[in-house]
């Protein structure tokens, strides 16, 4: 506390105390510290944004040039002076306004993981469990909602808002979202009145986004002049002169306020924010009062709309309507709206000193906004774009070419059929290797490698044929649905992945087990470990690996189509991803830190089925898109690879049948061997020990069916490889919450020592729902492994952010998504032109005149009048009118291209 000022209590700390609480199930605490967490960030943020938004007031340079809003600082040398000292006074006024209500700078500076927390709401997540706790049920929904929507794939909490849904005592209203930014609440609320035909009542919801955009934009400007970011530089040996290291940070300001207009179009959830927001949000604007008699709004939305695209058409021809309408006298007064006006000039200045700084110091500068004029961007660098395109277009043709190429020379390699020990003997080894592990070949003869990794347009990546045999894929086949009878590792729960499929895992501990318990046949547990070794000695071979590799993690999983959901499907049965590291494909970039499983260092996928429709694996480039290679699962295949950010991959939707496959992944460090691996080894030697050979045989004629109820835990089981541990809503499901599994369902049990893991799987049979917790499992770690990173692994043992959530959203870009949320305007634009005679029109045209030439065109972005078209009228205008509609539709089919994007340089195997 400073002169009556509470400076308050930095939100990081606050959070990670409600995050300790919550693993001792202390809810008040969790509550108490999270809230404070949220209020405080925000505080902070308005602080900071009114400081510096009140010291720029204060501190304004010169006077404004007239008509372009820039500020002149004078001419000559005591003028320049005159300008510094204003900087002066304006770092004065705002460090001082900051410390003084915030306390020192260093004090709320957090690191970028807690702000990533605070970006994907995971403290909604957090309240929501603490809230259902304390049996408060209005929060713990708005908890769930707005957490939910910045994080829609997330099907725990999807099923917990499902079930909230059901309750008594939860109200409509409480799905609120906490978080929602007014003006795009507004405009989305604008949006659905809006596609609904309700245009009068959309007006004020539109009005509202214009007015709340500024205040908010505004505030996203303030904030972005704070330090310098020396990325890339060695800070110790920047040596800028002053006005190269002001002009740097400037720049770097400047690049971050007109990436504002990026963060006022986001949406919580959506991948991509609203394509060209201001000028859309005037267009329904116009429409909505076109609708509602309102012509004067309507035209100056229209002139104002035509400030960002003059040569508009539709647009143009709507204002020349409104202006008939208005009278032409009245309809010269009317400007464009004076606040967007200020908006758009400011915008184009910025945009003209970012490419000067582009251009002269190599600052890069790319414009959120599709609306620049082409001259603003200077010559030389519209040249060199220009340049830069044709070589990429050159670069796609010659891999093309090349693809082709590789294409023939796998065919003619086929046709050898080569086989490993050819590969193995032909591949370059660095002399001063220790020989490679004993080749795979000599240890199995009938395994065949099919492709190397550069036929796979790749590094690390190989493609083995001949691992199994039919009968042993349709063992394992019968082993992975009979154990799935009993419980699988996803507790019945749909795909963690994809709502479309069903997911069914078992590990091979957990496969003995049932084994033991004569629930499955015990030859066939025998068998999936003996196979998952064989796999791990072929790859050891394939990589001529000159360590051994160890166990990780092995799971035999299955995936099903569930057949009512396959409809409009556009989603992958497993997002592309990387195995050891968290992709962020926007970024191309994968960040090898927790949560990632960051020790994996090979993974390899044994395939056992190939009657399934979809489901074909595929490797991509970093940016989780472009397919690199595509591999058609088969019984007896193996892909083995590196499990680095070389090789993002995922699994194309399974859209009919059931694809089965054992997953294994493998680390070269012996310290992270799996401990599970070794319980399997000492389970097997105890079972062909004398003692037990009764028991096995017993277990062996028991086959696959059982009705025993068995504790579904999969004590061991994790999610797959790629998912990180999930949200605390897993242990807290309310679904999962009957009274007295409290302690089963403690968090702090989430992270389990293999003592306990076995400990468990041998209560397995008393306890038919112990599992809820059980995949959220990061890693079994040893009980000295958990003892030894405690402190570390406090963050480890947070709700984890999705690692491949990312991946996700990039690869989700559908075309059927986006046209769902479409407003009717792009057909409506199609259908305006071709509706010059339509009796609304008619009826709503006020003059004759009017009438007479202008209805067209307003009509064009009616609902609706498409069916009403004249196809005669329609044929020629409407060709253009769509390609327009798509470019300046508010919600483009653009993301239609993406997808197309995803099937470039496929391989088909
Ligand atoms: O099933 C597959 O083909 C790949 C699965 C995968 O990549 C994973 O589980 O990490
Ligand atoms: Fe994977």
């Amino acid at each position: 506390q400073t002169d009556g000022i509470t400076i308050p209590e930095p939100y990081d700390t606050l959070f990670d105390t409600a995050v300790e609480a919550y693993y001792k199930g202390d809810w008040m605490t969790v509550i108490l510290n999270m809230e404070r967490a949220l209020k405080n960030k925000e505080l902070i943020r308005k602080i900071k944004a009114q400081c510096r938004l009140a010291c720029a007031n204060q501190t304004a340079f010169g006077q404004h040039i007239p008509g372009v809003g820039l500020a002149i600082p004078g001419t000559g040398a005591v003028e320049d002076l005159g300008f510094f000292q204003s900087i002066l006074r304006r770092a004065d006024c705002t460090t001082s306004c900051e410390s003084a209500k915030l306390g020192p700078y260093t004090l709320h500076k957090v690191s970028a993981e807690v702000d990533l927390e605070f970006k994907k709401r995971t403290p909604y997540n957090y309240l929501q469990v603490a809230y259902f706790k304390i049996k408060k049920l209005d929060r713990a929904v708005s908890a769930a909602h707005t957490f939910f929507l910045a994080n829609p794939d997330h099907m725990e909490m999807k099923q917990n808002l499902d079930y909230y849904k059901l309750m008594a005592g939860v109200q409509d209203s409480d799905f609120k979202d906490l978080e929602a930014k007014p003006h795009m609440a507004a405009f989305l609320d604008g949006k659905r009145l809006y596609s609904a035909d309700h245009f009068g009542r959309a007006v004020p919801f539109f009005e509202k986004a214009v007015e709340e955009f500024f205040p908010a934009y505004e505030e996203c400007r303030a904030l972005c002049e704070g330090s310098y970011d020396y990325d890339g530089y060695n800070y110790m040996e920047y040596k800028s002169d002053l006005f190269q290291s002001m002009t740097d940070h400037f720049m770097q300001v400047l690049n971050c306020k007109q990436n504002c207009v990026l963060e006022m179009a986001t949406i919580a959830g959506k991948d991509k924010p609203f394509e060209d927001f201001l000028p859309s949000l005037l267009n329904y604007l116009q429409f909505s009062y076109f609708n509602s008699d309102n012509y004067a709004k309507a035209a100056e939305c229209a002139k104002t709309f035509l400030l960002f695209h003059p040569e508009d058409e539709v647009m143009k021809q709507n204002l020349a309507y409104y202006n008939v309408i208005v009278g032409e006298e009245k309809a010269v007064l009317i400007t464009e709206i004076e606040v967007i006006k200020q908006y758009y000039k400011k915008s184009l200045l910025e945009k003209t000193l970012l490419y000067f700084g582009y251009e002269i110091f190599g600052v890069t500068f790319v414009d959120p906004d599709p609306w620049t004029p082409a001259d603003v961007m200077p010559l030389k660098l519209r040249e060199k774009q220009k340049t830069d395109r044709e070589t990429a277009a050159r670069i796609t043709e010659e891999i093309g070419n090349l693809m082709k190429e590789i294409e023939t020379l796998v065919e003619e390699k086929n046709k050898d059929s080569s086989d490993l020990a050819t590969i193995v003997s032909e591949a370059p080894q660095a002399d001063s290797r220790p020989p490679a592990l004993p080749a795979a070949a000599v240890l199995f003869d009938n395994i065949k490698v099919t492709m190397t990794s550069k036929m796979l347009n790749g590094t690390e990546r190989v493609l083995l044929d001949g691992v199994t045999t039919e009968d042993e894929c349709r063992e394992l086949h019968r082993l992975s649905n009979a154990a799935a009878k009993t419980g699988d590792g996803y507790r019945g729960k749909p795909s963690p992945h994809s709502p479309s499929e069903m997911f069914q895992g078992v590990t091979v501990l957990k496969a003995l087990k049932l084994g033991q318990e004569g629930l499955v046949p015990l030859k066939s547990a025998r068998l999936f470990f003996d196979l998952s070794e064989k796999v791990r000695k072929v790859l050891e071979s394939s990589f001529h690996l000159t360590t051994p590799l160890y166990f990780s993690y092995s799971h035999l999983v299955c995936r099903s189509a569930i057949e009512e959901k396959q409809e409009d499907r556009e989603d992958l049965s497993h997002p592309v991803h990387a195995d050891n590291c968290l992709l962020v494909s926007e970024l191309n970039e994968c960040f090898k830190e927790p949560p990632a499983y960051t020790h994996r260092d090979f993974s390899a996928i044994l395939y056992l089925n190939e009657d399934f429709e979809g489901g074909d694996f595929i490797f991509t480039e970093l940016d989780g898109k472009t397919v690199t290679a595509t591999v058609r699962p088969t019984c007896g295949r193996v892909v083995g690879f590196g499990a680095g950010k070389e090789n993002p991959h995922g699994v194309k939707a399974v859209t009919k049948g059931q694809r089965c496959a054992i997953a294994l992944w493998f680390t070269l460090d012996p310290r992270h061997a799996e401990k599970e691996r070794i319980q399997a080894q000492e389970l097997l030697t105890m079972f062909s020990s004398p003692v037990d050979a009764e028991f096995q045989s017993t277990a062996g004629d028991s086959g696959t069916d059982t009705q025993a109820p068995v504790d579904d835990s999969g004590a061991v089981a994790q999610p797959e490889g790629s998912e990180m541990a999930q949200a605390p809503v897993d242990d807290s499901r309310p679904v999962a919450q009957p009274e007295g599994s409290e302690m089963v369902q403690a968090p702090k049990e989430e992270v389990q020592t293999t003592a306990q893991v076995v400990q468990q799987a041998e209560k397995q049979t008393d306890t038919p729902d112990t599992s809820v917790q059980n995949d959220v499992v990061p890693e079994v770690k040893s009980a000295s492994d958990t003892a030894k990173d405690n402190t570390a692994s406090k963050t480890d043992e947070k709700p984890k952010p999705e690692k491949s959530v990312k991946a996700k959203q990039a690869v989700k870009t559908k075309p059927k998504q986006a046209d769902k949320t479409k407003p009717k305007q792009t057909d409506k634009s199609k259908s305006k032109q071709a509706e010059k005679t339509k009796p609304k029109q008619a009826e709503k045209t006020k003059s004759k005149q009017a009438e007479k030439t202008k209805p067209k065109q307003a009509e064009k972005t009616k609902p609706k009048q498409t069916d009403k078209s004249k196809p005669k009228q329609a044929v020629k205008k409407e060709s253009t009118s769509t390609k327009k509609a798509v470019k300046k539709a508010p919600d483009s089919k653009e993301a239609q291209v993406k997808t197309t994007d995803f099937e470039a340089h496929k391989i088909e195997l």
